[in-house]
């Protein structure tokens, strides 16, 4: 018989994900399978894949059930799993709102990365409004990066959000060439489990613009979790301490598919705000699904 497996579409900044809701964690989503939805011309297409199940229903979360009802099960292009996904948890929210699950206001998600708070702003007269989340306090892990692109090198801050990071300052985007593969970072004992990339200019005060090579998804128009990482470099680099002073502190990230507003606050939580859309829903056909890579 053949089944029909619900999806979703949806992107945050123009990060873009397959959305499979999958309640009771029946869907069987093995690396290659999520490879195969997220590729671009055989399949779906998205730099990520959000598994949506009920936190009961999986063994990952089961211990976060009563606090998330949720989980976001993220997988990379690739079919890899990731700890945390900024972008996803925006646009994982917006699906749920949607569908009817949650309404606007604060919701909690399960990830990987831990339980995140998320507000749904209420939307404007369009129909859209912006979605928050509270992405949890940077660590800072002492061992440094080198970054190089061709004959350019630089250090990179080692910033880890729930998943690791190496933001490089650079005097021009150009400078990090075309991204069609991961850029060294050296030594290879810093990132063991592999690393996003951001590179990032300045473009005013409090306002700064990246570009980022994502593990296991190449390069993409947008990353959440490196923005956030982005924003805590730029500040220790500026000398600007909300936990010294008490006041938070906000950069504006330019990315090239949009904008994300990140503030670090005195007691060192993160924020992000940023849009979250649905583009399209619909069925996968289960022929293709389950007959193998084609
Ligand atoms: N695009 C995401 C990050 C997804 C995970 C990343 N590729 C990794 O492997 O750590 C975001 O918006 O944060």
């Amino acid at each position: 018989m053949s089944t029909r497996i619900a999806f979703l579409k949806g992107h945050g900044t123009q990060n873009d994900f397959v959305i499979v809701p999958d309640p009771d964690n029946t869907v069987d989503l093995p690396a290659t399978a999520v490879a195969k939805l997220c590729d671009r011309r055989a399949g779906i297409g998205g730099d990520g894949l959000l598994h949506v199940v009920r936190s009961a229903a999986h063994p990952e979360a089961r211990g976060m059930a009563e606090e998330a009802e949720w989980f976001m099960d993220y997988r990379n292009a690739d079919g890899s799993i990731a700890e945390m996904c900024g972008n996803g948890v925006r646009v994982f929210a917006r699906y749920l709102q949607r569908a009817g699950h949650v309404e606007e206001g604060d919701l909690a998600v399960a990830t990987r990365g831990g339980v995140k708070r998320v507000h749904i702003a209420k939307a404007d007269a369009h129909g859209e409004g912006d979605v928050t989340v509270a992405m949890g306090r940077a660590t800072l892990p002492a061992e440094q990066a080198t970054v190089t692109v061709g004959e350019r090198s630089w250090p990179a801050l080692n910033v880890n959000m729930g998943n690791p990071h190496a933001v490089a300052f650079v005097d021009d985007l150009e400078h990090a060439g075309t991204l069609y593969s991961a850029p060294p970072t050296t030594p290879a004992t810093v990132y063991p489990d592999g690393v996003n990339v951001e590179f990032v200019v300045d473009r005013g005060p409090g306002h700064v613009a990246m570009r980022v090579h994502e593990r296991g998804s190449g390069e993409t128009r947008s990353c959440g979790t490196g923005a956030c990482a982005v924003a805590v470099a730029a500040a220790r680099r500026d000398g600007a301490d909300p936990a010294g002073t008490g006041t938070p502190v906000t950069y504006r990230v330019d990315l090239p598919g949009g904008t994300l507003v990140i503030t670090e606050q005195p007691d060192g939580g993160i924020e992000m705000t940023g849009p979250a859309v649905i583009v399209a829903e619909g069925e996968i056909a289960s022929e293709w699904f389950e007959n193998g890579i084609g």
